[in-house]
C-alpha cells in the first residue's frame, strides 16, 4: 500500500485534446508506477486556447493561452498537479505554481505529413503548407521560397482532418504527438534538427503545482528525467534571452553528447527571407549558461524584421 498522506485522490488537471488526455495517462501511470496503490483521478480543464481554433496562436495572445486555466485550478486547489507540453509553456511560471518534474522526452523532431512526397525537396513548385506555426513556416520558406503557407490551426486531429481534405498538400507536426498518439502509420517523415530546428522544449512533458506543496512535490520527485530536464532549462533560458514570443519565429534544442551539451539555435525571418543561427558546445554542468549566452548573442541582432 502506498503511504501518502493525502486525504483524497491526487487530481492530476490536463486540456481535454487526445494529445494532452495522453499525456496525462502517462504523468497517471508513472506516478502509479513510482506509487503502487495511489489513488489518482484524471479532471478535464477546459482551456481559451482550446475553444478559440480561427486565429493563429500568435494573435489571440500565445502560449499563455493553454496554460492559463490549468494554473488557475491549481492555484484554487481543484487540481492538484498539471500536466503540460513544456513548448506550450510561456518562459515564466506564474506566481504560486513550480516545475516539479519532467518526464522522460520524446522524438524532438517534426514531421513532414504529406500524402504524396516524403521529403520536403521534392514538393512541387508551389505547394501550399499548412501550418500556423512562425518557426515551421519560417524555417520552410527559407529552404523552399516558393511554398505557400497556409494557417493550419486546431489539435493534431484537427490538422490532419484539413490535410486530408485538401486544403494543402502537407503539413508539419511534431513527432512527439505522433508517437504519443500511436498514430504511426500516417505518412509521415522526420525531419532532422539540421533542416528544421524544433520549438524549445519540443517532446518534452512538464509536470507542475503549487508552490509549496511539499507533499505532492516529493510524490513527484521520482518522476523526474534529469536530462530532460536540464536540457528544457537550457533551451527556456536561451528562449528568455530572446523574449520570446510566439510571434517571433524561433527554435531551439539542446542534446547530451556524454558530459557535452551541443546547444543549437536560430532565429529567423516570418517570410524566410533571414535566418541566424548560433551553436555552442560545453559541459552539460554549464548548460543552461551556455543556452543563456546563445540567447543573448542572437539577441543582440536581432531588429524589427524578427519581430512581426
Ligand atoms: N502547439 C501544439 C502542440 N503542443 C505540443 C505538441 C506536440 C508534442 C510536443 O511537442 O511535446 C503540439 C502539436 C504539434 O506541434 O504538432
Amino acid at each position: 500500500m502506498h503511504s501518502s498522506s493525502l486525504s483524497h485522490p491526487l487530481r492530476i488537471g490536463t486540456r481535454g485534446s487526445p494529445l494532452a488526455l495522453a499525456q496525462a495517462y502517462e504523468a497517471r501511470d508513472r506516478l502509479l508506477e513510482a506509487h503502487p496503490g495511489l489513488s489518482v483521478e484524471i479532471v478535464e480543464i477546459k482551456t481559451t486556447g482550446d475553444k478559440v481554433q480561427d486565429r493563429p496562436l500568435a494573435e489571440i495572445g500565445g502560449k499563455g493561452l493553454f496554460s492559463k486555466e490549468l494554473d488557475a485550478a491549481q492555484l484554487e486547489n481543484r487540481v492538484d498537479i498539471g500536466v503540460h507540453s513544456m513548448k506550450d509553456l510561456e518562459t515564466h511560471m506564474p506566481d504560486g505554481i513550480v516545475l516539479a518534474a519532467f518526464l522522460p522526452r520524446e522524438d524532438v523532431r517534426d514531421a513532414l505529413i504529406c500524402p504524396t512526397v516524403s521529403r520536403l525537396a521534392d514538393l512541387p513548385e508551389g505547394a501550399v503548407v499548412g501550418t500556423s506555426s512562425l518557426r515551421r513556416q519560417a524555417q520552410i520558406l527559407a529552404m523552399r521560397p516558393d511554398l505557400k503557407v497556409v494557417p493550419f490551426r486546431g489539435n493534431v486531429q484537427t490538422r490532419l482532418r484539413k490535410l486530408a481534405a485538401g486544403e494543402a498538400d502537407a503539413t508539419l507536426l511534431a513527432m512527439a504527438g505522433l508517437n504519443r498518439l500511436s498514430m504511426e502509420d500516417i505518412a509521415a517523415t522526420a525531419l532532422e534538427p539540421e533542416e528544421l530546428l524544433p520549438a524549445v522544449a519540443q517532446g518534452a512533458i512538464g509536470i507542475t503545482t503549487r508552490a509549496g506543496a511539499d507533499e505532492i512535490l516529493d510524490l513527484l520527485a521520482p518522476l523526474n528525467d534529469p536530462e530532460t530536464a536540464w536540457r528544457v532549462t537550457a533551451e527556456r533560458a536561451f528562449l528568455a534571452e530572446l523574449d520570446g514570443s510566439c510571434r517571433t519565429p524561433i527554435g531551439g534544442l539542446a542534446e547530451a553528447k556524454g558530459d557535452q551539451v551541443r546547444f543549437r539555435g536560430v532565429v529567423a525571418r516570418p517570410d524566410g527571407s533571414g535566418m541566424m543561427a548560433v551553436e555552442r558546445n560545453g559541459p552539460v554542468a554549464e548548460a543552461v549558461a551556455i543556452a543563456a549566452e546563445a540567447g543573448k548573442f542572437l539577441a543582440k541582432d536581432m531588429d524589427d524584421s524578427y519581430r512581426p
